[in-house]
C-alpha cells in the first residue's frame, strides 16, 4: 500500500479501507494482464507475418516443455492464428471485467459515503490505466525500434547446418589476421583515430577451433584457429561496418547430429546489402583455395560427411612403392571405370567400383589409396562401421550423400565382419547396429546411381565372408605383401639417388628376409645421412634394434 493510499483511507473504518485497497489491487491486476496479453498478440502478428510469405513445406521448430518440435509452416500457421484470435477474445473478456469491477468500485464508494477524489482516480484506476499505459508504451518504443531496424538494417543469418557457416566462421578469423597484421605494421604517422577504429573493430571474445594433422611418420601435428566467440563483433569490410553475432541455442539441438544449433548473423546499413554476397563469395573462394593441391578427408557425423583435420597435402603415386606395375594396373583400372558412366548406364549396371587391398601391416595398403586420391584429384570419405549409433539406414544414406569424385574408403573390413558373423545378424559390430546385410545392401549401392569407388583394406582376407567380396561388391582384389627386391631397390634409391651400386649391395643383404616396406622407410629414415650406414646396418632392420648415435 503507497503512503498517499494509507493517508486517504486513514479516516475510513479499517475494513472499507481494506475493500478500497482491494479493488484498486485487482483492477491494477487486470490492467496488467491486458497489457502482457497485448504484447503477446503483437508477438504472435509478427511470427504470422514473417511465416506469410513462406513455402506451407519449410520446416519450423517449437520448444514444447524443453521438446523440440519439428513442423512445417502449413500446419503452424493456422494454429498461429487461431492462438491469436484467442489472445484478443481473452483481452476483450479482460476488458469487460474490468469495466464490471470498475462500476462495482464506484458502487461501493457511493454506498459508503466516499467521494471519488482526484486522488483515489490517481492511485485507482488510473494507475491501473497507467500500468496499461506503460505496456502500450513500450510497446510503441519496441514497434517503433523494430521498424527502424527493419528500414535502415539489413540481416543475413547462416545456420550451422550450412555449409557456408564454417567457411564464414574462417573467413572471419582470416580478417582479423589481417587486421592484427595491419595494426602491427600502422606507423608513427597513422592517426590516433585510425588504429583506435581498427583495435575497437578486434573481437574481445574468441573461440579456439583446433585441427590436427597426422603425418605420414606418425607424428602430429596441432593448428589452432582463433574464430569469433558467441556473441556481437563489429568489422569493417571495404569500408562498411558490419556486425557478426554468433549465437548458440542453448535449448536447441540439431536433431541429426546432436550439437547445439547455432547461428551467425550478419547485420549492416541497407543500402550496403551487396555486400553480404560479396562476403560469401569470398568465404568460400577462401575455403575452397585451402583445398588446391590437397586431399580433403571427410568422416561421417550423423547423417552427413564433415571434413576431418586440415585437408592434406597430396601424396604423390610415385612415392609409394609396390611390386612392379601393380600401381600403373589399378590406376588404369580406376582410369577406365571413370571414363565410361554411360557405358554402365546403358546396360543398367550399378556404376560402382569394389577394390580390395589386402596383405600384411605396413605393405602401403592406406598410403597407396591416400596417393591414388591426389592422383585422381578424389578426397576420400572413411567410413568407420564400428562408429556408435551407425545403423543400416544411415549406412546406405551415408553412401548414397558421399561428396562427389570422393573414394569411399572402409579400413580393416575384417574387424567389422568375418566369416564367423552372427548368423541371426542380430548382432551389430560393437557399438554399431549394422548387420552384414546392411552392408552388403549398402555396397550394392541399391540407393545410388552417382559414381562409387570403394576402397576396403584388411590384413586377412581369409577371415572374410565370401559374399562380401564377390564380384560386384570387391571387383578387383590386390595382394601388398613386404618387400620384394624390386621394392627393396627402389625403394632403397628414391632415398638415395645416385647410390644404384650400394642399393644392389642393400638387396643382397636382405633380399630372402620378410621385411615390410614400412620397416624399410624406418631404417632408411634412421640412416637418412648415409647409405653405407643403411647397408652395414641391415641387422637392425631385421632385429629392429636402432640405436642412437
Ligand atoms: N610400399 C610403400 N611405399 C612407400 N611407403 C610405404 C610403403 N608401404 C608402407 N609405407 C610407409 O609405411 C607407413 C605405413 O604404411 P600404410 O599405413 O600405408 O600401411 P598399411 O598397409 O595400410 O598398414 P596397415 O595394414 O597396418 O593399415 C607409411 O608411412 C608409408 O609411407
Amino acid at each position: 500500500m503507497s503512503a498517499a493510499s494509507a493517508q486517504d483511507s486513514g479516516k475510513l473504518s479499517p475494513a472499507v479501507a481494506a475493500e478500497i485497497n482491494k479493488y484498486k489491487q485487482e483492477l491494477q491486476n487486470i490492467a496488467v494482464k491486458i497489457g502482457d496479453l497485448e504484447t503477446e498478440a503483437d508477438e504472435h502478428g509478427l511470427v504470422i507475418d514473417t511465416m506469410k510469405p513462406m513455402s506451407g513445406d519449410r520446416k519450423c521448430f517449437r520448444l514444447i516443455n524443453g521438446v523440440l518440435v519439428e513442423r512445417t509452416v502449413k500446419e503452424v500457421l493456422p494454429a498461429l492464428e487461431v492462438n491469436k484470435k484467442g489472445i484478443k477474445d481473452v483481452i476483450e473478456k479482460l476488458l469487460e471485467e474490468y469495466k464490471k469491477k470498475e462500476t462495482a468500485f464506484k458502487e461501493f464508494q457511493k454506498k459508503n459515503g466516499i467521494q471519488q477524489t482526484n486522488s483515489a482516480n490517481i492511485f485507482g484506476i488510473d494507475t491501473a490505466w497507467v500500468g496499461a499505459g506503460l505496456a502500450v508504451l513500450r510497446q510503441g518504443a519496441r514497434r517503433g525500434a523494430e521498424l527502424a531496424r527493419r528500414q535502415l538494417l539489413v540481416s543475413m543469418e547462416i545456420p550451422s547446418k550450412d555449409k557456408s557457416y564454417q567457411w564464414m566462421l574462417i573467413w572471419i578469423s582470416q580478417q582479423n589476421q589481417i587486421n592484427s597484421r595491419k595494426l602491427a605494421s600502422m606507423s608513427q604517422q597513422t592517426s590516433w583515430l585510425q588504429k583506435s577504429i581498427l583495435k575497437a573493430a578486434m573481437p574481445r571474445q574468441l573461440a579456439v577451433e583446433t585441427s590436427f594433422k597426422q603425418h605420414d611418420n606418425g607424428s602430429v601435428s596441432t593448428n589452432f584457429n582463433l574464430v569469433p566467440g558467441q556473441g556481437k563483433h563489429i568489422f569493417n569490410y571495404k569500408g562498411r561496418w558490419i556486425q557478426i553475432e554468433r549465437l548458440r541455442e542453448t535449448k536447441m539441438v540439431d536433431f541429426t547430429t546432436g550439437s547445439p544449433w547455432e547461428t551467425i548473423t550478419m547485420t549492416t546499413l541497407s543500402r550496403d546489402r551487396d555486400v553480404f554476397d560479396d562476403i560469401l563469395t569470398k568465404a568460400r573462394e577462401f575455403a575452397l583455395a585451402q583445398q588446391v593441391g590437397k586431399t580433403v578427408l571427410y568422416t561421417s557425423f550423423g547423417p552427413e560427411w564433415r571434413p576431418f583435420g586440415l585437408p592434406r597435402k597430396r601424396r604423390c603415386l610415385d612415392s609409394v612403392i609396390l611390386d612392379d606395375n601393380v600401381s600403373q594396373t589399378i590406376l588404369n583400372d580406376v582410369h577406365d571405370f571413370t571414363r565410361n558412366g554411360q557405358w554402365y548406364d546403358e546396360r543398367g549396371i550399378p556404376y560402382r567400383r569394389g577394390y580390395l587391398l589386402y596383405g600384411p601391416p605396413g605393405s602401403g595398403k592406406t598410403s597407396f589409396i591416400q596417393a591414388l586420391a591426389g592422383e585422381l584429384e578424389y578426397n576420400i570419405c572413411i567410413l568407420n562401421l564400428s562408429e556408435r549409433g551407425l545403423t543400416d539406414d544411415r549406412l546406405n544414406h551415408l553412401l548414397t550423400v558421399a561428396p562427389e569424385r570422393s573414394i569411399m574408403l572402409l579400413e580393416d573390413i575384417d574387424a567389422a565382419f568375418t566369416k564367423e558373423r552372427d548368423q541371426s545378424e542380430k548382432a551389430g559390430y560393437q557399438q554399431s547396429m549394422v548387420t552384414f546385410s546392411g552392408l552388403l545392401n549398402a555396397l550394392d549401392g541399391v540407393a545410388s546411381s552417382e559414381e562409387r569407388l570403394i576402397f576396403m583394406t584388411t590384413n586377412h582376407i581369409e577371415r572374410l565372408d565370401p559374399a562380401l567380396i564377390r564380384p560386384g561388391r570387391v571387383d578387383m582384389k590386390v595382394f601388398l605383401g613386404n618387400a620384394t627386391p624390386s621394392q627393396m631397390r627402389r625403394m632403397f634409391t628414391r632415398f638415395y639417388p645416385c647410390d644404384e651400386q650400394l642399393a644392389e649391395s642393400f638387396v643382397d643383404k636382405i633380399r630372402d628376409k620378410s621385411i615390410s616396406t614400412a620397416h624399410l622407410q624406418g631404417h632408411f629414415v634412421f640412416y637418412k645421412h648415409s647409405a653405407k650406414a643403411a647397408v652395414d646396418n641391415t641387422d637392425s632392420l631385421l632385429t629392429q634394434n636402432y640405436k642412437s648415435g
